[in-house]
C-alpha cells in the first residue's frame, strides 16, 4: 500500500456514530475473538470519554505530524511503566500523551506519542505487571490475564527501524478496573475490524530446503507469532519436493478459502507460486497460456514473501529489505503491490513467466554452474559467480526488441521505483482519449506510434532483462537500478564483447553509485518485448539443450569455443531456473500479480515525532 493509500485508508476509518457506548450485537468469532456488549454506565466507565465524530473533520491530512484533530472515539487517562498518560483512540489512529511535562515516559524524545490505526497489529489484555518490549526483537508471549493482577491490555504495531525494517513493537497499558481495560480492547479491536484490505486466512508454503534450510524455524519462530498476534489464521505445507506448491496451487488448493498465498523461501520458491496461482487464473479463464499473443488474465489473490533463500532480490526490492518479520508486517497490514511478469516463450510453447532477471551468458553460465553446488547454499553464487568471471565467455546472437514508446522514465533517469511510484502509475492503465495532449491525439489519429522493432546482432558477454531493479543484498542499488515494478516494461542490458577488466569494472559498478550502465560496450534499453536467436540457431541443437545442454557437442563447444564446430551457447537463467531453449520471445504483461508489499518506503509513512495534533 502506498503512502497515498495509507492516507486513503485512514480517512475510510472515521466512524459515523458513536459505537463504544451504544449496545452492539453479540458475535464469537473463532478468529477474532471478539466480543461486543453494551457499556455500562458504572463509576469507572464515566471516567471515559466517548465523543462522537464532528461533520467536517476528516479532510485534514492524517498524518501524525501536525494536523487536523480527528474525533475521538474513547479517551481516558491509563498508566504506562507507571506514570500517568492521557490515552486516545480514533478512527484514525491511537495516540498516548504524559499527562504533565514532568511525567515524560522514559527513552522518549518527547511524551507524546501515535500510532495509526492502520499500524496497529493487535491487542490484546495483558493483565500484570509493566512490560517493556526489547527493539528489534519479537516481544514475548502475552500471558493469560490473571483478574487477580492489575488490568492491563498490550498493543502490537508497526514499529520502523532501519534500513527499511520493521519490527513488531508493542506498549502495555494498565487500567483502573477490568471494565476500562475491556472498554479499551474492544473499541481498538472494532477500528481493526474495519481495515477490509487485511487478510484473515492465508496458505502458506514453506520449501525447507532454500538458502540455508531455515524456512521452517523463519516461519515458526519469526512469522507464526506475527500472525497470531494479528489474529491470523494460516494452512501451513511444507514442501516436499520441487514444484510441490506449483502443482498444489495449479489443481488442488482450495483458493476460494484464502486471502492470500504465502511462500517462505527465495525467488525460485516464490517463482514456484507465481507459476502455479498464473496458470490457475489462465486455466480457469480459458487462457491459452502457450499463445505469445494471448492477454492474460491478472491473479485476484495476493502473494507474500518471507525471505529464507539465497538471492531474495523480488523482497528486497519490493519492501526494501530481506528481513521475515518486516515482510509478516507488511502481509499483516494487508499492503498491496503490483507486479510486471514477463511471458517466455520458445515459439508456441511456454517455457517460464519471469519476474526478476533473465538472464544469458554470465547470469545464465552463473546459475548452472551453481545448480550442480546447491549444498553450498547461497555461497554457490560466489563461488560460480567468480569461476564464470575467470572463464569470460563470449556469445554470438541476434537480439530484437521493441522500445517501450510513450512509456515515462528511462533506464538512466535515475528515478527510483518507491512506494506509490508514479511511473508505474502512469504508465498503465491506458489514458482516456480525452486526457491526452492534442499532438498525441494527432499521432493517435494517424495510425498511432509505431512499434518498431530495433535489432542488434553481435557477442555479448551478457544479455540480461531486469523488470525490476533486481536490488539485493549482494548489490543493494541492483542490476538496473531505476527499472520499475509495475510499469509494463523490462530493461534490457546488452553487455558486448569487452576485456575481462572491462566487464570486471562494469560488475564493480554494481556495488558502488557509479553508473553500470556508463561503458562504451554496455547498452541498455526500456523495451515491451525482446526476442533472441543464438548464432546458427537449428532445432537439432535446441534439442541438446533440452537434455539440460549437458551433451557431449554442448560440453565441447562451451569449453573450446575455437573448435570451429559451432558457435558456443549459453543458457538462459529465468528467476534462478535455467531454460531448455536459447531462442525466447519475452513480452511484458503489466499488474498480473500483487504481493503484500508497498513498493520501498521513500520516507516512513509515519513517524513517532513526538509531536501530535495542532491544539
Ligand atoms: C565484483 C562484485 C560483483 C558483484 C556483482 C553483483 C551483481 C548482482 C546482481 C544480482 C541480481 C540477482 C537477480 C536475482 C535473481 C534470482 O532470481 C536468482 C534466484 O534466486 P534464489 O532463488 O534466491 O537463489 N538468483 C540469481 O540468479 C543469482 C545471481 C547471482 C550472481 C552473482
Ligand atoms: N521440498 C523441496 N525439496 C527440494 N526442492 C524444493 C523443495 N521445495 C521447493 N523446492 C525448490 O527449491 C528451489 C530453490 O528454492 P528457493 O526457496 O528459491 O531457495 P534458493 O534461494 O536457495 O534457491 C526452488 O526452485 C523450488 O522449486
Ligand atoms: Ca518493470
Amino acid at each position: 500500500m502506498s503512502e497515498g493509500k495509507n492516507v486513503d485508508a485512514l480517512f475510510l476509518l472515521y466512524v459515523p456514530h458513536n459505537r463504544v457506548a451504544s449496545p452492539r450485537p453479540h458475535r464469537d468469532d473463532a478468529t477474532t475473538h471478539i466480543r461486543f456488549r453494551a457499556a455500562r454506565g458504572d463509576a469507572h466507565n464515566r471516567r471515559l470519554r466517548y465523543a462522537a465524530p464532528r461533520p467536517g473533520l476528516g479532510s485534514g491530512t492524517p498524518r501524525c505530524g501536525r494536523m487536523e484533530r480527528p474525533p475521538r472515539l474513547l479517551s481516558s487517562p491509563l498508566w504506562l511503566h507507571g506514570r500517568r498518560c492521557d490515552v486516545c483512540v480514533s478512527g484514525a489512529a491511537l495516540t498516548w500523551t504524559a499527562a504533565t511535562g514532568r511525567t515524560r515516559i522514559p527513552g522518549r524524545a518527547a511524551g507524546s506519542h501515535c500510532v495509526p490505526v492502520c499500524e496497529i497489529v493487535g491487542v490484546q489484555e495483558a493483565a500484570g505487571r509493566s512490560q517493556k518490549s526489547e527493539p528489534g526483537r519479537w516481544p514475548r508471549v502475552l500471558q493469560k490475564p490473571d483478574k487477580s493482577q492489575q488490568p492491563a491490555f498490550t498493543v502490537s504495531y508497526v514499529g520502523r527501524g532501519r534500513q527499511h525494517r520493521w519490527r513488531c513493537s508493542e506498549v502495555t497499558f494498565h487500567c483502573a478496573d477490568w471494565s476500562t481495560c475491556h472498554q479499551w480492547v474492544q473499541t481498538i479491536q472494532e477500528q481493526l475490524s474495519l481495515l477490509t484490505n487485511r487478510p484473515k486466512r492465508l496458505l502458506v508454503y514453506v520449501n525447507p530446503f532454500g538458502g540455508k534450510q531455515r524456512g521452517r524455524q523463519i516461519y515458526e519462530q519469526k512469522v507464526a507469532p506475527v500472525f497470531s498476534r494479528a489474529a491470523i489464521s494460516a494452512d501451513v505445507i511444507v514442501t516436499e519436493r520441487a514444484n510441490h506448491a506449483r502443482d498444489h496451487l495449479k489443481t488442488e488448493a482450495e483458493l476460494k478459502e484464502y486471502d492470500g498465498v504465502v511462500c517462505v523461501g527465495g525467488d525460485g520458491m516464490f517463482s514456484e507460486i507465481v507459476h502455479g496461482l498464473i496458470s490457475r487464473t489462465q486455466l480457469d479463464s480459458g487462457v491459452d497460456q502457450d499463445s505469445p499473443e494471448e492477454t492474460l488474465v491478472p491473479c485476484s489473490l495476493r502473494i507474500g514473501i518471507i525471505p529464507a533463500g539465497s538471492t531474495d532480490c523480488i523482497c528486497y526490492a519490493t519492501v526494501g529489505a530481506n528481513d521475515p518479520v518486516t515482510s509478516a508486517l507488511h502481509i499483516v497490514v494487508g499492503d498491496c503491490q503490483p507486479l510486471d511478469v514477463c511471458s517466455v516463450h520458445h515459439d508456441d510453447a511456454l517455457l517460464r513467466y519471469s519476474l526478476s532477471l533473465l538472464g544469458y551468458g554470465f547470469y545464465g553460465d552463473v546459475l548452472t554452474d551453481s545448480e550442480k553446488k546447491r549444498w553450498m547454499g547461497p555461497a554457490r553464487y560466489d563461488f560460480s559467480g567468480l569461476k564464470t568471471f575467470l572463464t569470460h565467455h563470449q556469445y554470438e546472437g541476434t537480439v530484437s526488441y521493441l522500445p517501450a514508446t510513450g512509456s515515462v522514465g528511462s533506464p538512466r533517469d535515475r528515478m527510483k521505483c518507491r512506494s506509490g511510484c508514479h511511473v508505474c502509475q502512469h504508465n498503465s492503465p491506458l489514458p482516456s482519449v480525452d486526457s491526452l495532449e492534442d499532438e498525441t491525439k494527432a499521432v493517435l489519429a494517424n495510425g498511432g506510434p509505431r512499434d518498431v522493432w530495433q535489432v542488434v546482432r553481435g557477442k555479448f558477454v551478457a544479455i540480461n532483462a531486469a523488470s525490476m531493479s533486481c536490488a539485493c543484498p549482494r548489490s543493494p542499488k541492483g542490476l538496473s537500478p531505476s527499472a520499475h515494478l509495475s510499469d509494463g516494461t523490462t530493461d534490457l542490458i546488452l553487455v558486448r564483447k569487452c576485456s575481462r577488466l572491462d566487464f570486471l569494472r562494469h560488475l564493480l559498478r554494481h556495488t558502488n553509485k557509479d553508473d553500470q550502465f556508463d561503458h562504451p560496450f554496455v547498452e541498455v534499453h526500456r523495451v515491451r518485448r525482446f526476442r533472441f536467436a543464438p548464432r546458427h540457431h537449428d532445432a537439432d541443437s535446441e534439442l541438446d539443450l533440452r537434455d539440460g545442454g549437458k551433451g557431449l557437442f554442448g560440453q565441447i563447444c562451451r569449453d573450446h569455443p575455437a573448435c570451429g564446430c559451432a558457435a558456443p551457447r549459453s543458457t538462459w537463467s529465468c528467476d534462478g531456473e535455467t531454460l531448455p531453449h536459447t531462442s525466447i520471445q519475452v513480452r511484458v504483461h503489466s499488474k498480473i500479480i500483487q504481493l503484500f508489499a508497498r513498493g520501498i518506503e521513500e520516507r516512513p509513512a509515519f513517524q513517532d515525532p513526538g509531536v501530535l495534533y495542532a491544539a
